[in-house]
Parts: C-alpha cells; structure tokens; sequence
C-alpha cells in the first residue's frame, strides 16, 4: 500500500497526474493551471492515435478509448464514466475537460449544415456548465467550487458518431444552503454574481443597493473566479433564456435575498401574529410578486380545522415557526427555480430519440462525506456513494477474473467483504433506516428523536454495520460504510424526510403560480432519492463503464494558490486507500 502510494507521490511531483490503476484511472488534483495539459493539440493527439493507450495516462485516452467502443458498435455500445472522489478533488473539472473534448472531437462533420448543427449543440452543452455551476455551486470549507447536486450528463450520438444532442439528470440539490450557511461557507454563487455584477440601473430595478448587507449572503467580501456575473448571463442566453426573462429570474433572487432579512419578533400580545419590519417585508413582496399580506398570513398564521364540525381556526405562529415557514418558502421557491433551468437547459439540447443512436454518460456525483455533524443530506449522498462502490467492486471483480482467463492464470478468491450489509441497513426491504424512516413520516409521528434513535436499534440491531456513539448527548447511529464509519444524528431527521411544505405557503405559491405537490401527494426525500438513484443505476448497467477516481493529494504535496488555510488529508488517504486496497491485491495476486 505505501509503494502505492509512494509511486502516485513520485510522479506527482514531476507533474505526473494521472496514473492507469486497473480498468480506473486515478486523477490527481494539481490545483494549479498545467499548461498544455488539456489544450486542443492534445485532444487531437489522443483522438489520433493508433493505441491512445500507449500514450501517457490521461483523461483524454480514457475519452478516446469510450468514443472508440461506441464507434464499434460492439455491446454494450452506450458508455459510461464515473468520475467520482471526494470533495475538491477534480470531479467537475474533469467532467468539464471531457465534455470539451467530445465537443471537439465529435464535431468533425463535412456538410455545413450539418456542422451548424453540431457547433449549436457543442456550444449549449458546454453553456450548460456555467448555468449549473452558478446556481448549483457554492463555496465551501473543502472547495471554492463545490457541486452542490450531482449530475448525470448523456451526450447523445448519431449513426456517424457526431454529437446530435444531450440530456441532463440532477440529484439532490442541497437547496437548504439558500436559507442557512454553515461557518466560513457561502450561499450559491449566483447571489454574489447579482450583487456583485449587476449594473447600476438593475441595482435599481431588484432593489439591490450597493454594500447592502442580506444575512444570506455571508463572506461575500472574499471575491471568487466563480463570481463572474456576465460568463453567466452569456451562457444562459445562449441556451435560449432571453434577457427579459433572466431579468425576472434575478429579480426572484433578489427578492429572496430581502426575504431573508426579516426578522421576526414576539408579539407584546401573545394573540397577535409576530411582528416585523415594515420596510423589509415591502422589499421581499415586491420583488416575489406575492401580495404582502397573503405572505404575511402564510408566514405567521397557521389555520386549524378541529373538531366534528371541522372548525377552521387561525393561531399565530411562534417566532421559531415564522422563520422555518420563511426558510421553507425560499428553498422551495429555489428548487423551483433550479428545476426549471434544468428543464430549459433540456430543452434546448436535447432531441428526439429518433436523432441519436447511441450515448456517452458522465457522471459526476458529490463525493463520501463525513463532518462532524450529519444528518439526511449525507445519508443519501453516502448511501449513492455505496452504490456506486458496489457498481465499481463488481466491475472491477469480473474485468480482473476475465483478464485471468484469458491469460491463463490460476487464480482464487479474494477475501472482500462487499458492501450489500451496508447497503440493506440502510434501503433494504421490508425493514431499513430508509423503510423506518418513511414510517414515521406515514404515521405522522411527532418526531422524537430518542424514541426513533430506539426504533432503529430494535429493528437493525443484527445488522453488522449498525453502532452508536453511546457517548454522545445527542441521539445517533453510526453506519459503517466502506469508506470509514459516519454518525448520523437523528435530530430533525424524520422532518428533514418530510420535508413539509405548510398548507398555507403551498396556497400561496399555487396561487402565484408555482406548482407545488399538495399533503397527500407528498413524496418523502429518501424515496425519491432512492428512486432516481435505482433509475440512474439502472442507465449504468446497461453501459460498458469506465472509471476515473479523482484524488485530493495531501495538503504538503502541494500550494493551493485558490484557497487559504486548506488543510486535513484523513478523509483524503481513505478514500485513496479504498480504492487502491483492490489494485493492490489485484496486483499482489
Ligand atoms: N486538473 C486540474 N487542473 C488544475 N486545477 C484543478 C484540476 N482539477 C481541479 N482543480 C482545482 O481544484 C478545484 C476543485 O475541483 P472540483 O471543483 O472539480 O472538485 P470536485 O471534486 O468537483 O468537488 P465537489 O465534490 O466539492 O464539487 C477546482 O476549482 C480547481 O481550482
């Protein structure tokens, strides 16, 4: 293991980044511009070559490679590349690196016309990553730039291989950010885009004064690359969102920057709905386009109905109730809104299904986590991890056993403990963490975390992966996932399942036109998780799979000029370890 390790040392410092490790490819993070590494000669020495894999290991023979199986036609024709690591460590760049290379690539046509075509479509598609990137990113504490969703990217071929089209799949987006941002962190960065880029007439127009201060706007005195407004802009209207309408969207998000700058306060009369600020609830309404007082009324009154005669009766709600319903407003009115790029970007990239014949995937999902504190939001994003690990170990199990076979080698079993114990706790059927979960949101529990944390020991005790940090005050369990054990808290969890949106917010929204699922329809997070994730797993199978592991070297390998302070390698050597623990057996077989 440490002459792994020791050998991806060696040729990282002579500015080696990437490493062939078995049917993976493992990436390096450089985390400073290369020149040449990815420019257009080189793309074209790969896509030329007799045996790209001769050449030096690099996402581009890694592309060429997956471009060549399709033009083989030999099955499973449709390909996929999992790019996948930890936070910072290169997904999104190298995602973004590969799209440019098929564009460049796959664009080689002769008629003009069809060239049109081709150079329309190329150029959405690489239009699509600005968009995304500046709605769904964020900075974080381990990256400026860190993909908030996780993306599937199907770039769609036609019978002479040319990109005709693509289609986009997102998962998960961590739309809490909008309303709440850890320590040192910051919201998305199209909210520092508006505030930083916009000009001095929309200044006035969103009501967006220079050196205005919004709590959900914090550390935006650090200036980022990411937080250039016009890159956007230009991106968005040549996907086809015109200038009217990106006014009205960056109208919405202003008006949900002034959202989050009301403050509630308790009433002198504990009858009386809370009170607030008359000037900044002006500013949020005009620019939401919801009447204030309807918005008003659905922040702070709850309407009850009781009794045999189904009386309706209005309460105020408490101070901390007012500011989850204006919480919850703006992170729907913002996945709405993420929803809908999607679906425009979609739109206009995506064609029939009788234009392409076959695919190219990229995949490029947020990486293990585990912080101090985790709750839904990592469950899922590691519950998608172990599925992809599983999807891995599979693969790379049968392309070893194959290779083995026909090279007429003996070979035996090796000792690995697959991750299905890990994976059944927490999805499988009938009795999971995701089954109990979904449980307690059907059965309408007040959630009670001791009582749930109670619930989960009694049903799961058996599984081996399941613990608990009985030391901690605050209810838990730890899942031992095969990257390391994570504790969850079960705080909030069951809410955060549910993720209700109040009767009188759903009213108010329908009302102005933003379509949202009422009580009885509502889906619980994990099961749509789950369910989009089942989808996605099935595309993959389906697809001969190629892998590119990104890794974050430690932090005394090299300067990271983007960022101060960067620091913690723990997370970075175990995630590494887990993948070259397989090599390394493989290799010492
Ligand atoms: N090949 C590369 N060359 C130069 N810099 C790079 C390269 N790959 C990544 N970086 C640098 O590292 C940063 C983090 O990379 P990236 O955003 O792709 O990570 P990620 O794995 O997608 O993270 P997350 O899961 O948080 O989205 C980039 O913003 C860039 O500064």
């Amino acid at each position: 293991m440490t002459t792994v390790l020791k050998c991806l040392q060696a040729r990282y410092t002579v500015n080696l980044f990437y490493t062939n490790a078995g049917c993976s490819l493992v990436a390096l993070n450089p985390f400073q511009p290369i020149s040449c590494l990815y420019s257009p000669e080189l793309m074209r020495e790969y896509h030329v070559a007799v045996r790209p894999q001769d050449l030096k290991p690099h996402i581009f023979a890694v592309a060429e490679q997956t471009y060549r199986n399709v033009q083989s036609q030999i099955d499973p024709i449709n390909q996929s590349i999992i790019v996948s690591g930890e936070s910072g460590a290169g997904k999104t760049w190298t995602s973004r690196c590969l799209m440019k290379f098929y564009a460049s690539v796959a664009a080689s046509v002769t008629s003009p016309k069809d060239n049109e075509t081709v150079e329309r479509i190329e150029k959405r598609v690489l239009d699509s990553n600005p968009v995304m990137e500046a709605f769904g990113n964020a900075c974080t504490l381990r990256n400026n730039n860190s993909s908030r969703f996780g993306k599937y990217i199907q770039l769609q071929l036609d019978r002479f291989h040319h990109l005709s089209s693509a289609s986009i799949q997102t998962f998960l987006l961590e739309k809490t950010r909008v309303a709440y941002q850890a320590p040192s962190e910051r919201n998305f960065h199209i909210f520092y885009q508006i505030t930083k880029g916009a000009t001095a007439e929309e200044r006035l127009e969103w009501n967006l004064p220079e050196g205005a201060d919004y709590c959900w706007l914090p550390n935006s005195e650090r200036n980022l690359d990411e937080d250039c407004f016009e890159v956007t802009r230009d991106a968005m209207f040549h996907l086809g969102i015109d200038r009217s309408t990106q006014n009205n969207i960056f109208k919405v998000l202003s008006g949900l920057l002034h959202l989050g700058n009301i403050q509630f306060s308790n009433p002198l009369d504990e009858s009386q709905p809370c009170e607030l600020d008359d000037k900044i609830k002006g500013e949020a309404t005009n620019l939401l386009k919801i009447p204030v007082e309807e918005l008003l009324d659905s922040l702070r009154i709850r309407t009850i109905t009781a009794g045999k005669q189904q009386q309706v009766f209005k309460k105020p709600c408490s101070r901390a109730e007012c500011e989850t319903r204006r919480d919850c407003l703006a992170k729907v009115i913002y996945a709405k809104l993420f929803e809908w790029l999607v679906l425009v970007i979609n739109e206009s990239i995506y064609a029939d299904k009788s234009a392409w014949t076959s695919f190219l995937g990229l995949l490029d999902v947020y990486g293990f986590e585990a912080f101090p504190e985790n709750n839904l939001e990592q469950l899922c994003i590691n519950y998608a991890n172990e599925k992809l690990q599983q999807h891995f170990v599979a693969h790379y199990l049968k392309a070893q056993q194959e290779e083995y076979a026909a090279e007429g080698l003996q070979w035996s079993f090796i000792n690995y403990q697959d991750n299905q114990n890990c994976l059944d706790l927490i999805e499988g059927n009938p009795l999971s963490i995701f089954s109990l979960l979904n449980e307690e949101c059907r059965l309408n529990r007040s959630s009670n975390p001791d009582l749930f944390q109670t619930r989960i020991e009694k049903a799961l005790s058996d599984n081996q992966c399941l613990s608990r940090d009985k030391f901690s005050k605050k209810p838990n369990f730890i899942i031992s996932h095969y990257a390391g054990k994570v504790c969850y808290q079960l705080e909030a969890m069951v809410e955060k399942n549910k993720d209700p949106i109040p009767p009188e917010l759903i009213l108010v929204l329908n009302q102005n036109n933003v379509r949202t699922q009422n009580r009885a329809a509502v889906v619980t997070v994990v099961s749509k998780f789950k369910g989009s994730l089942e989808n996605l797993m099935q595309i993959l199978n389906s697809t001969k799979p190629h892998y590119i592991r990104c890794i974050k070297p430690n932090a005394d390998w090299y300067v990271d000029t983007t960022r101060e302070g960067t620091s913690g390698f723990s997370l970075r050597i175990s995630t590494a370890l887990s993948l070259l623990w397989l090599l390394y057996n493989a290799v010492t077989q």
